[in-house]
């Protein structure tokens, strides 16, 4: 169904445009729920620009800044850094969602969810704004094994200030106890690309996916820190969040993830511990999943490591906490792409043992560029491309 479009007289919306602050808005992107054609709610200047363009009259800087969204909000690392932590509204309920380039589908706990496996929760209560998608279902089973499915409703979704008002969100009926139980996060929010959606019989579009014609620039950054609050940007990139330029790579999304390739990678800093002509990296950038995966590293890497050792009661490569694991590096372009060798020592485990942030990728079929990776760079996620950018934090 065509959105229903309001006719716009120029006189009227050129008086917005004289209320419209002289200095361009850079950051928080509030909406004034002018009558504007409903599901995608965007500053009326948005129609003034339009309709400038369209008679070839040159966009007044206000009216141009103010029609091309941008925002940000901040993520915090959770529990032992296993994940990140961002605040968001969904109808009328501020949630913590992590956030996940990972994965395609909004879902939280909702007021559908028994009130024994909602316990400990903030959870999405469908309410005025909200409309069910009636007969659509979803059903997510992620990497963990963890799991959760439900019903669909569209809504009001805030993340950093970029709103869209008819969002699908997919309240949960049931969630397998790794949701249950971890009480830090109240849902995801999908950053991989909308083919990879669950929803049935009509996959959804991400929240990124609604708004990236409406923001600046159709991007988002992602400045994932160790130990420190980070930012996701909407529509635009911070040269305060990183040093040196960003270096962009070709992203293959037909698996509907955010995959690139890098040339290769060494084992620490000098050039005598490097593996050298070592073969190219292929994996996914992904916020939702903690630690950094892939088998054909893990030999080289653990090999430098005094005291590692595989450890199948841990479940993974350990080694003894007076051990300082070197950096690793990764080409990507013409860039190396450093993780200080302390990110690598990733959490204490039995009686004096680190457990590695790198693990094997065995049996998952590709490699993942986890928040072990991604906390050492500022990252853009480039949908015109699409392309991944990376720069040193
Ligand atoms: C793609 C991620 S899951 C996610 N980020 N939503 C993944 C897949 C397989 C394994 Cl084994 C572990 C993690
Ligand atoms: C994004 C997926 S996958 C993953 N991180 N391995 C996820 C996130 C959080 C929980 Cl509690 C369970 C699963």
């Amino acid at each position: 169904m065509a959105p229903s479009t309001v006719a716009f007289s120029l006189v009227a919306l050129s008086a917005v445009a004289a209320a419209l602050p002289a200095t361009p808005a850079s950051q928080g992107f509030s909406l004034q729920q002018v009558a504007v054609p409903k599901g995608v709610a965007r500053h009326p200047a948005a129609h003034l620009a339009k309709a400038y363009s369209k008679y070839g009259a040159a966009v007044p800087s206000n009216v141009a800044a103010a029609a091309a969204a941008t925002g940000s909000v901040t993520t915090t690392p959770g529990q032992g850094e296993e994940e990140y932590i961002t605040k968001i509204t969904v109808g009328d309920a501020t949630l913590n969602i992590d956030i996940d380039t990972g994965s395609a589908d909004l879902w939280a706990f909702s007021s559908l969810t028994p009130a024994s496996e909602r316990k400990g929760h903030n959870y999405y209560k469908p309410g005025s704004s909200s409309k069910k998608l009636e007969g659509y279902t979803w059903d997510i089973s992620y990497g963990d094994g963890s799991s959760a499915s439900g019903d669909v409703y569209t809504d009001t979704v805030k993340v950093g200030g970029v709103s869209f008002d008819k969002q699908a969100i997919e309240a949960a009926t049931k969630a397998s106890s790794e949701f249950t139980q971890n009480t830090e996060i109240d849902g995801l929010l999908g950053l991989a690309f909308s083919s990879i959606n669950t929803v049935s019989p009509k996959p959804q579009k991400t929240f990124f996916d609604n708004v990236k014609d409406y923001l600046s620039k159709p991007i988002f950054g992602v400045l994932l820190k160790h130990g420190a609050p980070g930012v996701y940007d909407f529509g635009f990139t911070d040269d305060s969040k990183y040093t040196g330029e960003i270096t962009y790579t070709d992203v293959d999304d037909s698996e509907g993830f955010w995959s690139f390739t890098a040339d290769g990678y060494s084992v620490g800093s000098s050039s005598e511990d490097s593996v050298s002509a070592s073969e190219s990296v292929t994996g996914i950038a992904d916020t939702g999943t903690t630690l950094l995966l892939d088998d054909s590293i893990v030999d080289a890497y653990y090999k430098k490591v005094d005291g590692a050792e595989y450890d199948s009661s841990q479940g993974g490569y350990v080694f003894p906490s007076s051990t300082t694991p070197p950096d690793l590096s990764f080409k990507i372009g013409g860039y190396t792409a450093t993780v200080p060798g302390k990110y690598i020592a990733f959490a204490s485990v039995g009686s004096d043992q680190i457990y590695g942030g790198l693990q094997s990728n065995s049996g998952i079929g590709l490699s993942i560029f986890g928040d072990v990776f991604l906390k050492s760079q500022y990252v853009v996620f480039d949908s015109e491309g699409p392309q991944i950018g990376f720069a040193a934090q």
